[in-house]
């Protein structure tokens, strides 16, 4: 039974459904970096939301981990990179909170429109300050979304009925969406001049980090106010610290913080600044939301290997999933034959389908064949990480989807190129379920793959299977299963053997030596 842990608050839907799916869960939240790291190794997945970080050394002692689930849409506290090298899937619940995150930008900037916690407190030391606080209207006035995703579109619409102007900064918003969500796309420039509130919805990354940096910041309209509920980081806090003690920028609502928790801020107490403690998913609604979906999510991969909302790899539904696992065990099969017998002279492979295969999603197939392919190279190599391995050796990997009908009701081909040349083999499914190789390397040849095995090529010659026999026999060497096939009568043979016991040293130089053979390998599945 598969073992989760759920190492942040989350709803108890979570547990719940892990447990009523079959999947084993612990709850156990508030952990250490070196307590995470002393309990990880006995888990498969791991749920989680902002507060735990899923860093390098965490992933290295996590020896069981298939996948890790964040409840939530932000992965910034988790190195991809890290989990696919050590073949963990890495997924999302991209929309469960997005409505609540934008009620909640829209609720910070109506605060600092109407300075609704200042008043608040002036209020209830007594105080009725009545002539103190002079708010703003939002009708009518300009909202710069920096970031028009799933979020800063909801943003958006509940500003358009608010009968606010929106203009948005976002590289990737096309046109034609801009068009459709009602809004004006703008170069960041144009926002930072327009606008008289600021809104932050990306993610943190390279190109966002100190998006409203010193200089853009002094970009702004004079009393701009700014909200960011999106990622810490995005702004810069020393900045906006000044900004807001020059009275050039009316006020900041953040959500989020370069540093989180934030205990110690120099912004805590400054005159217009509001916050909260990354609140911004926290509503009843939005962590049932995302609660459900990441335990179904990891649920379904854990237990039959469906892929939802991955960042790492391409999705493959739960109804796809037991369609495709007998093709990805051929696949892989396949992929590690070629990879066995070429290796690093290996600089292209293309995955080719026909048949029944050609109808089904092909990446999970091409994933399999690579693993497959690149488990010469490391023994933890997966699905998840195959891909990025092959990228990195430069292997050039096509896919091919062939319409014709073949010999074959479905058929599976791997080819390589290699410096002599390009080579192929070929497998398909008896009974839509038992993968069997068709054809190596030009030679038609009916064989299982699995356990350990000998290739053998020879010349065709009479006596020869007999002598082979006998070698095998004397070394103590049970046969468990003979696969042969040849180009031509006398002309180059294959033979593929699985054998019981395994193949090295004086009997494998025995086998190079017999008269006719031409090459011999042993091979593990
Ligand atoms: N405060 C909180 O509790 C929560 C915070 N978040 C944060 O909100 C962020 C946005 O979430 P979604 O809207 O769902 O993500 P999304 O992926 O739908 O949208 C992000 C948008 O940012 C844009 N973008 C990327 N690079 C950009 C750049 N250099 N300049 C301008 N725009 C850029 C993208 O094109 C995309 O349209 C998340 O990444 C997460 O960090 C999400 C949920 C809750
Ligand atoms: O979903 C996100 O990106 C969030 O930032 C929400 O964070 P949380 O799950 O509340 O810790």
């Amino acid at each position: 039974m598969p073992k989760v842990l759920i190492s942040d608050k989350m709803d108890p839907q979570a547990a719940k459904i892990f447990r009523e799916r079959g999947v084993e869960v612990d709850e156990i939240t508030g952990k250490t970096k070196d307590e995470l790291i002393a309990m990880i190794g006995e888990y498969d997945g791991l749920a989680i939301r902002s507060s735990t970080k899923v860093t390098k050394e965490v992933l290295a002692a996590a020896t069981n981990l298939k996948v890790v689930g964040r409840a939530g849409i932000g992965v910034d506290n988790v190195d991809i990179p890290s989990a696919s090298a050590a073949g963990v899937v890495v997924m999302n619940t991209p929309f469960g909170n997005s409505i609540t995150t934008a009620e909640h930008a829209i609720a910070l900037m109506f605060a600092l429109a109407r300075d609704l916690p200042e008043a608040d407190r002036s209020t209830q030391a007594g105080k009725w300050e009545k002539n103190r606080f002079m708010g703003v209207e939002v009708t009518s006035k300009t909202l710069g979304l920096i970031g028009a995703g799933n979020i800063g579109s909801i943003v958006a619409d509940r500003a358009l009925g608010l009968k606010m102007k929106v203009v948005a900064y976002d590289p990737f918003l096309t046109p034609e969406r801009a068009t459709d969500l009602g809004i004006e796309k703008v170069t960041l420039d144009e926002l930072l001049a327009r606008a008289d509130f600021i809104t932050l919805h990306t993610p943190l990354t390279e190109q966002t980090r100190n998006i409203l940096s010193a200089e853009a910041l002094a970009k702004t309209k004079k009393g701009v106010r700014i909200v960011n509920c999106a990622r810490g980081g995005l702004i810069d806090e020393a900045a906006l610290k000044e900004g807001l003690d020059s009275g050039h920028i009316g006020g900041a609502a953040l959500d989020v913080f370069v540093e989180e928790p934030a205990k110690a801020s120099p912004l805590f107490g400054t005159p217009n600044f509001i916050s909260t403690p990354h609140l911004g998913a926290s509503t009843n609604e939005a962590q049932v939301n995302v609660a459900i979906q990441v335990a179904e999510q990891m649920a379904d991969f854990l237990m039959s290997g469906g892929v939802t909302n991955a960042l790492n790899m391409p999705s493959l539904s739960a109804e796809e999933a037991p369609k495709l696992k007998p093709y990805m065990a051929l696949a892989e099969r396949l992929g590690s034959l070629v990879g066995q017998l070429e290796g690093d002279a290996i600089k292209a492979v293309s995955i080719e389908v026909e048949g029944a295969a050609a109808e089904l999603n092909q990446k999970p197939i091409t994933g399999a064949v690579l693993a497959g392919l690149m488990r010469v190279h490391s023994d933890t190599v997966n699905m998840v990480n195959a891909p990025f391995l092959a990228k990195e050796r430069g292997l050039d990997v096509r896919e091919v989807r062939h319409d014709r009908e073949g010999d074959y009701h479905t058929l599976v081909r791997v080819a390589v190129k290699t410096e002599e040349g390009s080579k192929s083999v070929a497998g398909t499914l008896f009974a839509n379920a038992e993968p069997r190789l068709v054809e190596i390397f030009g030679i038609k040849v009916e064989a299982d793959l699995g356990g350990q095995m000998l290739y053998i090529v020879n010349e065709d010659a009479p006596g020869f299977i007999g002598r082979l026999g006998t070698t095998l026999g004397e070394a103590g060497v049970n046969i468990g299963t003979f696969h042969l096939g040849r180009r031509a009568a006398k002309g180059e043979a294959v033979l593929l053997l699985s054998v019981d016991s395994p193949v090295e040293g004086e009997v494998m130089a025995q086998l190079k030596t017999m008269p006719g053979v031409k090459a011999v390998k042993a091979l593990r599945f």
